[in-house]
């Protein structure tokens, strides 16, 4: 037996969700250029759960669904009023989304019925859980969530409290739709590992968020606007970066497992990065990743992933930066569920094995004599 370091190139399962063949990324067969450029979040949240885009009637039902269960309870606003104002947004999240389980008392129903409900409420819920603790952080009391709008929309609205211009709901919408889901990446694969051994849809998403917390996967877009902050201005980026190249450190939101020519998202995100600040009137922040792409892309061959210009975008829509990785969350829990559902289809335990690497045939010493 020898082990793959990072099961680099395994096949781990078949899935019929979202495919990436020669760097082409597609959801259910549909390219994501054709998503990221048509297709609202709710409709490619209803493709992957269901395997085909809606009409409109289907739509709507899963709007009003998704509208109906976008309140959470008022059990867990309370005890999120008790989490540490300066606590981690990502862990707020994983808590709050364990505490929802304990409120619903489907949470380990296992008919595919009650799992593709919990899919709904799940994607309606991590929104209003993300914007409410980031007001009764600042002292101020969350916003209920308005029917008759999209995750886009009342996610912007719940946060700020007031009605978020159109250009920024449709910015949201379509950075939520490139993020929704991505073969087996780190967070899908702990989720589809977890629920495989038959426990709940929860328990998959609570270790989804857990995963996609690390700075290698989701958190990568929080560290990309950390270094951005860093740097400072666009006169500083060659210093920083050049010094950062030369001592063989990481520069976030660059390389990718599967994409070594590109991930196709990044230019959809790069354009609206560039949008926005031509909107806002201030491009630096464009120009800085540019620059940098320009570097690390010429020195070292490595291009930006989903995580790189979406940090500009965010902040160029006034999000605060800790609150990057969980909006990831919001969209990628469409994808996590619905891999959930798909395991749960056809269910085998994931178990592989270990290369054992530990001494053998140790002589056991009594604990006096050791
Ligand atoms: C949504 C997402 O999860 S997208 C990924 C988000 N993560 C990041 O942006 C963090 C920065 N990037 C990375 O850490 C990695 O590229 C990962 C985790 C994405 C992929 O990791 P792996 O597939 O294991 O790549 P691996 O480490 O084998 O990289 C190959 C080589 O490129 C180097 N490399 C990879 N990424 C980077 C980077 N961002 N900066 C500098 N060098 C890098 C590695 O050091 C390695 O060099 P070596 O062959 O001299 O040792
Ligand atoms: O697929 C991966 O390894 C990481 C990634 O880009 C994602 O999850 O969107």
């Amino acid at each position: 037996m020898t082990a793959t370091k990072g099961l680099e190139g395994i096949v781990a399962t078949t899935s019929s969700i979202s495919s990436i063949i020669d760097g082409v990324l597609t959801y259910r067969g549909y390219n994501i250029d054709d998503l990221a450029e048509y297709a609202t979040f709710e409709e490619v949240v209803y493709l992957l759960w269901f395997g085909n885009l809606p009409n409109q009637d289907k739509l709507s039902e899963l709007r009003e669904r998704l509208d109906e269960y976008a309140a959470i309870p008022s059990a867990v606003i309370d005890q999120m009023k008790l989490y540490p104002s300066n606590a981690n947004t990502m862990a707020v999240l994983r808590s709050a989304i364990s505490a929802l389980a304990l409120y619903d008392v489907t949470a380990n129903d296992m008919s595919r019925e009650a799992n593709v409900d919990k899919a709904i409420k799940l994607q309606a819920q991590l929104p209003t859980i993300i914007a409410a603790f980031a007001r009764i952080r600042e002292g101020k009391e969350p916003i209920s969530p308005k029917a008759g709008h999209s995750i886009a929309y009342n996610f912007l609205y719940m946060l700020n409290g007031e009605e978020p211009e159109n250009s920024a709901v449709v910015a949201m919408d379509k950075a939520l739709v490139l993020h929704a889901d991505h073969e087996l990446n780190a967070s899908t694969f702990a989720a589809r590992v977890t629920v495989a051994t038959l426990s709940d849809m929860y328990s998959g998403v609570v270790s989804a968020v857990g995963a996609l917390k690390g700075p290698l996967h989701g958190g990568a877009n929080e560290a990309v606007m950390q270094m951005l902050e860093e740097i400072g201005s666009l006169n500083r980026v060659e210093d920083y970066i050049q010094h950062k190249l030369d001592d063989k450190e990481k520069i976030m939101g660059f390389g990718h497992r599967v994409y070594k020519n590109g991930d196709p998202r990044a230019k959809h995100l790069q354009k609206m990065s560039r949008e926005l600040g031509n909107m806002n009137g201030n491009l630096e922040l464009y120009e800085m990743s540019t620059r940098i792409e320009e570097l690390v892309t010429g020195q070292k061959g490595l291009k930006p992933n989903v995580d790189f210009y979406s940090a500009s975008v965010y902040t160029m829509l006034g999000i605060p930066r800790d609150l990057f990785t969980p909006i990831f969350a919001i969209s990628r829990v469409s994808g996590w569920t619905a891999h959930i559902l798909e395991q749960y289809e056809n269910n085998r335990i994931i178990r592989p094995r270990a290369e054992y690497t530990g001494p053998l045939s140790q002589l056991f010493i009594p604990i006096q004599e050791r």
